[in-house]
């Protein structure tokens, strides 16, 4: 039987140091988001960011906390039981990191009879950091414990017209009634070696400005790439101006070099050259979580406002929005009806 296995990236219990610090440290210690050599990776993480880091984390998170738990967690269950409601398969949510694993929603899957799993990582574009160490962790549990069960991979989603639609459909609605000159689109950053990792021809991605739009088979594994193209296309679908929009990353940790512009640098640079009335949309997230709600709607109102801004509006994600549901319930059924999938074309 067929069923469908969502997963996202995943919040502490509480926010608390206490409970923010082993899900840090489960997710720092993922070989794919700290890409050091284990041991290395061991006194990064554990001899110098859990020093101190739990503790500002779980600040920031209660800034952003809901009664029923974590914005990241609660959306996305609101998610999946609309889902739920229309389709005829069953339907589990599970997480990448922290205590609502995906270990616990293949078992939910299994108990229902499913042994044929449409896997959508909740990511629209693929990074090592998201989808790809999605994608590995349930392989991972499928050989350790499910061994009948068959995985299918929705594809990164970022450029299916469907996908697009109702995306900026949901920033149209955000952007009403708010008289904004410039549109940011900020995505979740990345360290620029991890677009050279994930370079099938080991050549092609030289993050030099060029090469993302050059033809090339490593598109369909550029997170740089990708998130241009969404820029662009929904860019063209709500009919802005070149010069109207541009496009950044957010939430860098220190010492690498990440993509860039950055985000908090960005908000300076537009201030400055009298972009005063902001809105800011954050498409590499499909719900609002701490790096929405937190950083770009609190924080980085705050930096703008203080850099000459003078009106400035963080426009959510879409969350459980209807259309959006109906878009994922569309891309599922048609799944389970054909065994095939029509999401990402490869560029
Ligand atoms: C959009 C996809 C994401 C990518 C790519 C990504 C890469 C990435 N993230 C970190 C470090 C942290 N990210 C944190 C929070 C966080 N990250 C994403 C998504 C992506 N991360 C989301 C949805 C969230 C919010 C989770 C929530 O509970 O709301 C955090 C935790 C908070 C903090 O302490 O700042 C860290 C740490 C790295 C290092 C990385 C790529 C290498
Ligand atoms: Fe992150
Ligand atoms: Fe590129």
């Amino acid at each position: 039987m067929k069923g469908v296995l969502l997963v996202n990236l995943g919040s502490p219990d509480s926010p608390t140091p206490k409970d923010v610090k082993p899900y840090l440290d489960e997710f720092l210690m993922d070989e794919r988001v700290i890409d050091a050599p284990k041991w290395l990776r061991t006194i990064l993480v554990r001899g110098i960011i859990l020093q101190t880091r739990p503790k500002k984390s779980a600040e920031a998170y209660a800034k952003i906390w809901w009664e029923e738990g974590s914005p990241l967690i609660v959306i996305s269950e609101r998610f999946t039981n609309k889902l739920k409601a229309q389709t005829k398969m069953p339907v589990a949510l599970g997480m990448r990191y922290g205590t609502m694993t995906i270990k616990n929603a293949m078992q939910e899957l299994k108990d229902k009879g499913v042994d044929d799993v449409l896997l959508v990582p909740l990511y629209p574009h693929y990074a090592m950091s998201s989808f790809e160490t999605v994608v590995v962790k349930v392989l991972e549990e499928q050989e350790a414990s499910f061994p009948g069960m068959k995985i299918t991979t929705l594809p990164a989603f970022y450029k299916h017209p469907e996908f697009i639609k109702v995306l900026s459909e949901s920033i149209k609605d955000g952007l009403e009634g708010f008289d904004y000159d410039h549109v940011l689109f900020s995505y979740h950053g990345i360290p620029e070696r991890h677009i050279r990792k994930n370079d099938p021809t080991s050549f092609h991605c030289k993050i030099d400005g060029t090469c993302c739009n050059v033809n090339s088979v490593a598109h369909n594994t550029c997170y740089r790439h990708q998130v241009y193209d969404t820029t662009k296309m929904v860019k063209e679908y709500l009919g802005l101006q070149e010069e109207q929009v541009s496009t950044s990353f957010q939430s860098r940790l220190a010492g690498d070099p990440w993509l860039k512009p950055y985000t908090d640098y960005e908000f300076e640079r537009l201030a400055k050259e009298g972009k005063k009335k902001l809105a800011v949309i954050t498409p590499a997230f499909v719900s609002d979580c701490l790096e929405t709600l937190e950083e770009i709607a609190m924080e980085g109102k705050e930096q703008f406002l203080e850099a000459g801004g003078a009106d400035y509006k963080h426009i959510p994600c879409m969350n459980d929005n209807d259309a959006w549901v109906k878009v994922m319930a569309k891309w599922v059924n048609d799944w389970e009806e054909t065994n095939k999938l029509d999401v990402a074309p490869s560029t």
